[in-house]
């Protein structure tokens, strides 16, 4: 890899990852390509795995030139279904020479209140948080993991006083906690550590272009609650993936880590208004490049 045309400056340092070989799911776009980008930047081989094949390919190319790592690999994939995650799996175990990280980050939800929401809603949404990330988990540990060990990072969301107008992911991801821990129980002795990240709300481009812009503007009257008094940015949660992966977490398993800027700490009946600053600004590690998430 040369470091020379390396545009990501994580906090890292840069040779971290270099005998490692990563699959991050959902990487074409938001939080998985900044996942993507910086694990690439620390010197891993790293399988992005989406639905839309031009999409997928065209951030593998956009991954490689913003590093300068050229093992960097897009894969057609939906995570739903079971022929396309062992295809993944087996495709990956070619290209890269075996798995050692999973980062389960594909994902998502529409707004829907339960009155309104169809039984294919509901089940199109449990099938992309729980069941999928489900059976990612299970095939990489069949395929590879059991035999060499490795680690597992699922990216969920806030969950734990429930979802109004979000139920089916609400559920999911109360689902994927427990599976964390139940897997970092069971994988334990084959070297497997299984942790989480919980991203607060980060705003960006296709995050925006998902929820429509009537959305961004309710967020706003949030945003003045949070603590840091911001939203987050894609490359805030990469920080902690990259954290969790490292051998600086090698006693975590089966945890989780909140990246919320103190969101879910606010509570209806919290009398404490944050004085409204700007003192804890976001920490980018893409300023130089132009067309990045
Ligand atoms: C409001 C507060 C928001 C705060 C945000 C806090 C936390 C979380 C943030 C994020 O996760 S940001 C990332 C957002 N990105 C995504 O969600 C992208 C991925 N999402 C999707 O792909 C879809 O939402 C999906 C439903 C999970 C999958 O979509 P897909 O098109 O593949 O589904 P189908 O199988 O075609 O649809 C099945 C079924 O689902 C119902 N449905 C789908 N979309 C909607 C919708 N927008 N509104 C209502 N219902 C919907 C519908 O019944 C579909 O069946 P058909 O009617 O099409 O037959
Ligand atoms: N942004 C936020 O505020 C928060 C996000 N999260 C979670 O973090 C993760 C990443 O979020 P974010 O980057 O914002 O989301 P985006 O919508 O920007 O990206 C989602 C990615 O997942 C892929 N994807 C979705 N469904 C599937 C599927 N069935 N199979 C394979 N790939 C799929 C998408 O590609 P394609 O559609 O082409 O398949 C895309 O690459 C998600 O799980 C999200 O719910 C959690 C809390 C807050």
């Amino acid at each position: 890899m040369s470091k020379s045309v390396n545009l990501a400056s994580s906090v890292f340092r840069t040779d971290i990852f270099s005998n490692k070989c990563s699959i991050v799911t959902g990487g074409s776009k938001g939080i998985g390509k900044a996942i993507a980008i910086e694990l690439a930047s620390l010197g891993s081989k790293v399988v992005i795995a989406s639905r839309n094949s031009k999409e997928i390919q065209e951030s593998a190319e956009s991954i490689k030139s913003i590093t300068g790592n050229e093992h960097i690999y897009g894969i057609e994939c939906d995570i739903r279904k079971e022929e396309s995650v062992k295809n993944l799996v087996k495709s990956s175990i070619d290209k890269l020479g075996g798995i050692n990280f999973l980062v389960n980050n594909a994902g998502g939800q529409f707004p829907c209140p339960v009155e309104n929401m169809t039984i294919k809603g509901w089940k199109a949404v449990i099938e992309n948080n729980l069941h999928g990330p489900f059976i990612m988990c299970k095939e990489v540990f069949d395929s590879y993991m059991k035999e060499n060990g490795g680690s597992i990072v699922n990216i969920l969301a806030e969950f734990k006083r429930g979802f109004p107008l979000m139920a089916h992911t609400g559920a999911a991801r109360s689902g994927m906690d427990n599976l964390t821990k139940t897997l970092s129980m069971e994988w334990a002795s084959y070297g497997i550590r299984v942790n989480a990240v919980i991203p607060g709300t980060i705003v960006h481009k296709s995050m925006i272009k998902h929820y429509g812009e009537k959305f961004t503007s309710v967020l706003d009257i949030l945003r003045k609650k949070i603590p840091v008094q911001r939203y987050g940015t894609c490359e805030e949660v990469s920080g902690a993936v990259c954290f969790l992966l490292s051998d600086a977490a090698s006693f975590m398993t089966g945890g989780s880590i909140i990246v919320d800027g103190g969101q879910t700490l606010i509570t209806p009946t919290s009398l404490f208004n944050v004085p409204e600053h700007s003192k804890l600004p976001a920490f980018q590690w893409l300023n130089n490049v132009k067309s990045k998430i």
